[in-house]
């Protein structure tokens, strides 16, 4: 089966050093689904986002026990100013800020980190949370002295996520700080995801659906891992994001805001009504949401995107072996 679309939305700010994200989605008897493995991923890491994609598409979610979810604003690596109005235009009460982007030294980077997240919680007031992701970009040594000077600059932080590359290194750093050490990398990229575990490294665990196979194994997963979790995006379209806040519905515990208030970071989205946060609120969906054939037409990818996406599909879905179940 190839993809019904392939479509390349631009985004309002650079993320993840991409400006546009380009995705494929499919149609099955249970509705869409979104195949969408960052470009730089091999076919063996796409298989379980293919697999969240066919569970969307032609099985459908397991039955969610909250209708909404709240979720934090997602600031980028930007300046002050641009940091300050994106949390107060978002109107969420928790801010996760990117920090420790690579490309410059790590003194200045550290005081861009610094200043972003004072700008932060003067836009939040003292009643918001404050977290930090690292995506794994320091040491051990780099990472406590930066996490106790952001902790103050801050007034306090919610949690750190993924201040290191490795699990050990999680484990020392958690040691020697008091802030909450999450983990993202070190489970949806990991061998062995229960590693985090096993080592004491980590106190939240960060769950993205679509790299852990879809919301059912993303539910076994969090069940075996035992941690407080947090469903966050990997910047889907609203298809996607539906499949995430499936998960976020079901999950039997959700003790933090999530991350899957992503779509206000996409300058365009495949439907009519794109899962926008309201008052730092998004609404479960029982369904993912159907795209809108004029928006499909308008970001449609060029042909050489369309092809890749095509052959790349169909490579996974032979990966995964057997057919998609009957519905
Ligand atoms: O959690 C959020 O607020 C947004 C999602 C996010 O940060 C993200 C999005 C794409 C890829 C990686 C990450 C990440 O958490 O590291
Ligand atoms: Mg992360």
């Amino acid at each position: 089966m190839g993809p019904a679309s392939v479509v390349a939305l631009p985004l309002r700010t650079r993320f993840r050093g991409i400006t546009t994200r380009e995705l494929a989605l499919v149609e099955g008897p249970a509705g869409w689904g979104e195949f969408c493995p960052f470009v730089e991923y091999d076919d063996a890491e796409a298989l379980a986002w293919w697999r969240c994609a066919r569970e969307a598409a032609y099985e459908g979610w397991p039955a969610p026990v909250r209708e909404q979810v709240e979720v934090n604003t997602t600031v980028p690596a930007v300046g002050p100013e641009h940091a300050h109005r994106i949390v107060a235009a978002s109107g969420a009460r928790t801010a996760k800020v990117k920090v420790a982007e690579k490309g410059q030294d790590a003194a200045r980077t550290l005081t861009d980190d610094l200043v972003r997240v004072e700008a932060v919680r003067d836009a939040l007031g003292a009643g918001g949370q404050v977290r930090v992701d690292a995506n794994g970009g320091w040491d051990v040594d780099g990472a406590v002295a930066a996490i106790r000077a952001l902790a103050r600059a801050a007034g306090g932080l919610e949690y750190v996520e993924q201040p290191c590359a490795s699990v050990d290194e999680l484990a020392a750093v958690r040691r020697r700080v008091d802030v909450p050490v999450a983990a993202d990398e070190s489970i949806r990229r990991a061998e062995d995801p229960l590693l985090v575990v096993r080592a004491e490294a980590a106190d939240v665990a960060v769950l993205k659906v679509a790299p852990l196979g879809g919301v059912r194994a993303a539910l076994r997963m969090a069940e075996e891992i035992g941690l407080p979790c947090v469903v966050s995006s990997a910047v889907e379209s609203s298809v996607g994001l539906a499949a995430g806040l499936a998960l976020a519905g079901a999950l039997p515990d959700l003790p933090y805001a999530c991350g899957l208030g992503t779509a206000d970071l996409l300058a365009a989205d495949v439907v009519t009504a794109p899962l926008h946060p309201v008052s730092g609120v998004l609404d479960v969906p029982r369904h993912p949401p159907v795209p809108d054939l004029e928006l499909l037409a308008r970001y449609d990818a060029d042909p050489d995107a369309r092809e890749w996406w095509t052959a790349r599909l169909r490579r996974v879905q032979a990966l995964a072996g057997a057919p998609a179940p009957p519905a």
